[in-house]
């Protein structure tokens, strides 16, 4: 007979420093030569065996040293795509019948092998494939997402022991919480390893198989995060990966009769396409599918004139420059009274020219480049369209470089004009738009850009004013689904700031929290009675 058992309490993971001379310092650089020499060869897994996918090759890079090929893999076929869906058929029977405790303990072995002897190897595959520094990738691939891990394990159990709270005399009502029936898509995107780790698992953790389709240019973190799962014990099929660009696998999985669910992180018009074409495809499905995305943003910091023009400064260069601008969170926009920004400018604009920006293997750097030749171009052509505006002024940074890597020096462009794209197209990148409003003009400027944009993920508030603060986060309510009171718009904590957003930034099913779990279950009402009926005559019948 099983227990009723409870899984350890989680804790947030502690980010490690890499400081001069620690041990993970000195640990991640061992790690770091022996990945570079090595060349890669990202294979899918299906059933739990590896295959080439049928498809074209395609290179994966260094995005600050290009000409530093990490490895190759096959783009994934309709073929590789039919194969994975059959394995995560195949698997479903055995994996929704083995018991909770067992799939608890796969997740919370992952995390912990993440904790301890992949650490080092997944922050490493970080840097190199997504050119994140030591401490953006630690805060990423290891702290993320070892508390993605622990933490679902912790809100599934609460989720399963959640019953209902009546029972009638003699009867005994329960709620099995099944696993959809089907298949989940997860897609997911190259900024995150945490989130490339945490989409797929979180469906298979309530009882769901998956086919997971990693983006190009995270795929080497992602075939290491593969590996560690089988580690951990997941089983063959369980977890199905296709690496490639994933135009094949949709045209079969979002076809796919038993497609159950698709758990998405990218950009808007990616996941408006995949909704449109399950619209398109809606009466040939066995259930409705189930459809999470998480997507764009054009994030914001607003403000107040009793502003700490030190508190703002920070939390503006730290906000829109970490990771190269590269988080959804990332403050790609901010409004500020006159007489704060004259308190700030020379500040900002000299300690934004300071930031240091390199190959991301010389732990000196505050920034590595950004991702790959697609988002450099575009960061390109806002920046040269922002100098050619005469409402627009490049105060600092402005100039790019993809002689080696794809460098984008931090952007800060003064706009008298908040209507101006810049204030609500997402380009993902380091650059960040700025007004300076008359200080009498707060809660108007705050209306206009309260719904400028499409997005509402993250924003935040600077302010001493207690009554600002109250009126702006009732004022700001629908903006963002992560607000943030005197700090930063990014760096979320799990089981602390569930992360999501609403508008075109996503269906905000908070991952790494009880309600985006509950997206992958399916829950059965069992009502039980003990001494049942067996007259059907009512008493008032006489
Ligand atoms: N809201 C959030 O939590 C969050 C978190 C991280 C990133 N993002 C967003 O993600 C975007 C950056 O990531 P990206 O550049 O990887 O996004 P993207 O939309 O270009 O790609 C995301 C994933 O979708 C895949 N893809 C694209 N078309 C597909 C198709 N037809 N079928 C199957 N897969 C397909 C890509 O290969 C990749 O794996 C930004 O817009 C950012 O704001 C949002
Ligand atoms: N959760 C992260 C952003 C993830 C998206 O890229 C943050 O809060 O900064």
């Amino acid at each position: 007979m099983d227990a009723i058992s409870f899984p350890p309490v989680p804790t947030n993971e502690p980010n490690l420093t890499y400081a001069p001379g620690s041990p993970e310092r000195e640990a991640l650089i061992t790690e770091l030569a022996v990945q570079e020499k090595k060349q890669h060869s990202y294979r899918a897994v299906i059933g739990g065996k590896r295959r080439n996918g049928g498809g074209a090759e395609m290179k994966v890079v260094q995005p600050h040293d290009h000409a530093h090929v990490l490895g190759t893999l096959k783009n994934s076929t309709t073929k590789d795509a039919e194969a994975a869906i059959k394995a995560a058929n195949a698997a479903a029977p055995d994996w929704r019948a083995m018991p909770f405790d067992e799939k608890c303990a796969i997740i919370l072995k992952a995390a912990d092998l993440l904790a301890g002897p992949y650490r080092q190897r997944l922050n490493a595959a970080t840097m190199l494939g997504q050119s994140k520094t030591a401490f953006q990738a630690e805060i990423d691939a290891a702290c993320e997402l070892i508390d993605f891990w622990r933490f679902n394990v912790h809100y599934a159990k609460q989720i399963l022991t959640d019953q209902p709270i009546a029972n009638s005399p003699g009867i005994w009502n329960r709620t099995d919480h099944r696993p959809l029936e089907g298949f989940v898509y997860a897609i997911t995107p190259f900024n995150f390893t945490a989130i490339a780790g945490n989409l797929p698992t979180a469906p298979a953790l309530m009882g769901n198989t998956v086919v997971w389709k990693p983006s190009p240019t995270q795929q080497h973190a992602a075939s290491l995060t593969m590996e560690l799962l089988e580690e951990a014990g997941m089983p063959p099929g369980v977890i199905n990966m296709l690496p490639g660009d994933g135009l094949d696998v949709s045209k079969v999985a979002l076809a796919h009769r038993d497609l159950a669910g698709i758990h998405f992180t990218g950009s808007t018009p990616t996941f408006q396409h995949l909704w449109r074409t399950v619209g398109e495809n809606i009466a040939g499905y066995r259930s409705y599918p189930r459809i999470v995305g998480e997507t764009g943003g054009k994030d914001f910091i607003v403000a107040h004139p009793s502003a700490d023009p030190d508190v703002l400064r920070v939390a503006m260069i730290r906000g829109a420059f970490e990771f190269q601008g590269q988080k959804c969170s990332a403050a790609s926009r901010a409004y500020v009274p006159k007489s704060v920004w004259a308190k700030i400018k020379d500040q900002l604009i000299a300690d934004t020219e300071a930031l240091s920006m390199g190959d991301v293997t010389d732990l000196s750097h505050f920034m590595g480049a950004v991702i790959d030749d697609r988002a450099f171009a575009k960061h390109k052509a806002a920046i040269a369209r922002a100098k050619r505006q005469k409402h627009l002024t490049v105060l600092a940074g402005g100039q790019v470089d993809d002689s080696v890597g794809y460098f984008v020096r931090p952007t800060i462009v003064e706009s008298t004009d908040p209507t101006d794209q810049m204030f609500s197209d997402e380009y993902f990148g380091p650059i960040l738009a700025v007004h300076v409003y008359d200080d009498a003009r707060f809660e108007q400027v705050v209306e206009q850009m309260e719904s400028f944009a499409p997005y509402a993920l993250t924003g935040a508030i600077i302010s001493q004013d207690r009554a600002a603060i109250a009126w702006a986060r009732k004022t700001l309510r629908f903006a963002a689904g992560n607000f943030y009171i005197n700090d930063k718009p990014t760096g979320a904590v799990v089981g602390q700031q569930p992360f999501g957003g609403g508008r075109a930034s996503g269906t905000n099913d908070k991952a790494g929290a009880a309600v985006n779990l509950l997206r992958w279950t399916s829950p059965r009402s069992i009502k039980e009675t003990f001494v049942p009926p067996k007259d059907h005559h009512y008493p008032h019948q006489g």
